[in-house]
């Protein structure tokens, strides 16, 4: 039997707090396959980065086991250590070091001496060859947060744990970093990604598990999720003067950003047909019209709201 790149068994972590005890992961299990784009959802304060820690070692759990590659997270944290690369949320570094400092300290702290041409691999990937003797503190945030990608790939790890990495890159760079990213997936890299961005989740992510309130509520393919809780919606805006027939009030939603603006959500696409029909036949012309297919963002909210699964 293949070893999970990670397998997280009845994990769970409590903080102390002034007021009361914070339970940030309640009993989570969760096996993510070598190979796998998997994607980490919730709500802030959900418990994502709490359970990253964990498989990063950064942080103990109070209850159950965590492997990488089949390497306890704790009787053998070297090696599970080994196999994994954290690009954390925090932008956090000595600011005097340069660029190609940071990645020869972070080799070093592997035990991998002779770097560089790994290092300069990285670096041209990244778009960072001509900063790499500039100081850390003189780069641009999104620049700051390719150095953490490249900081987490200096050992070479067979699996990569990304927590919002594109927080405050622009979109560019943001598109450079994903065909990186998705490259070393297709190269056999593991990957693990939480992030807010749901249309970078739905792009990139195979798998995914939400979670709520330190527990995972659902884990599915990303396919089947979608399919699961949205449907297409069609949008339509009258024209000026335009009022909505009596007999489609029912069925639509106003959308109070917009004027004159409703949206359906159809069981059927054959329902597109009946809503302009009866538009047609009330003499309403239309100034806009659009059909939207289902996507992450409407299931995650449906999800959420539903309290479908609910954690608490
Ligand atoms: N060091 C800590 N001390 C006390 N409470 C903590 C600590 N770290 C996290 N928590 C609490 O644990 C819960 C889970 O936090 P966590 O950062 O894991 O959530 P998250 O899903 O990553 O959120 P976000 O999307 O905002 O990053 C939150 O209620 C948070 O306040």
């Amino acid at each position: 039997m293949s070893v999970s790149a990670v397998s997280v068994r009845q994990v769970s972590k409590t903080f102390a707090s002034a007021r009361q005890p914070v339970h940030a992961l309640r009993d989570v299990s969760l096996d993510i396959e070598a190979g796998e784009f998997f994607g980490l959802l919730g709500p802030n304060g959900a418990g994502k980065t709490t359970l990253i820690s964990c498989m990063a070692g950064l942080c103990r759990q109070d209850a159950g086991d965590i492997r990488i590659l089949g390497h306890d997270t704790r009787s053998a944290y070297r090696l599970a250590r080994r196999a994994l690369g954290v690009v954390p949320q925090e932008l956090v570094f000595d600011p005097f070091f340069s660029v190609r400092e940071i990645l020869r300290l972070q080799s070093g702290y592997f035990g991998i001496k002779k770097n560089d041409a790994w290092i300069d691999e990285l670096l041209s990937e990244l778009d960072l060859s001509d900063k790499a003797d500039h100081s850390m503190r003189s780069l641009s945030g999104g620049m700051k947060r390719r150095v953490l990608v490249a900081q987490a790939l200096v050992h070479r790890p067979p699996v990569m744990i990304l927590d919002e990495p594109t927080a405050g890159v622009d979109v560019g760079l943001r598109q450079g970093l994903w065909q990186f990213i998705r490259r070393l997936n297709r190269d056999g890299h593991t990957i693990i990604l939480t992030t807010h961005y749901l249309e970078e989740a739905e792009a990139l992510c195979g798998r995914l598990a939400l979670m709520r309130s330190g527990q995972i509520c659902a884990l599915e393919k990303t396919e089947t999720l979608i399919r699961q809780f949205a449907k297409h919606r069609l949008t339509v805006r009258l024209a000026e003067g335009g009022c909505l027939p009596s007999m489609l009030a029912a069925s639509a939603e106003a959308l109070p950003e917009l004027q004159r603006t409703w949206q359906w959500t159809l069981d059927e696409l054959a329902e597109i047909e009946s809503v302009l029909a009866a538009l047609r036949e009330s003499g309403c012309r239309l100034e806009d019209m659009s059909i939207a297919p289902p996507d992450l963002e409407t299931a995650f909210l449906k999800f959420m709201d539903n309290g479908a699964g609910a954690a608490a």
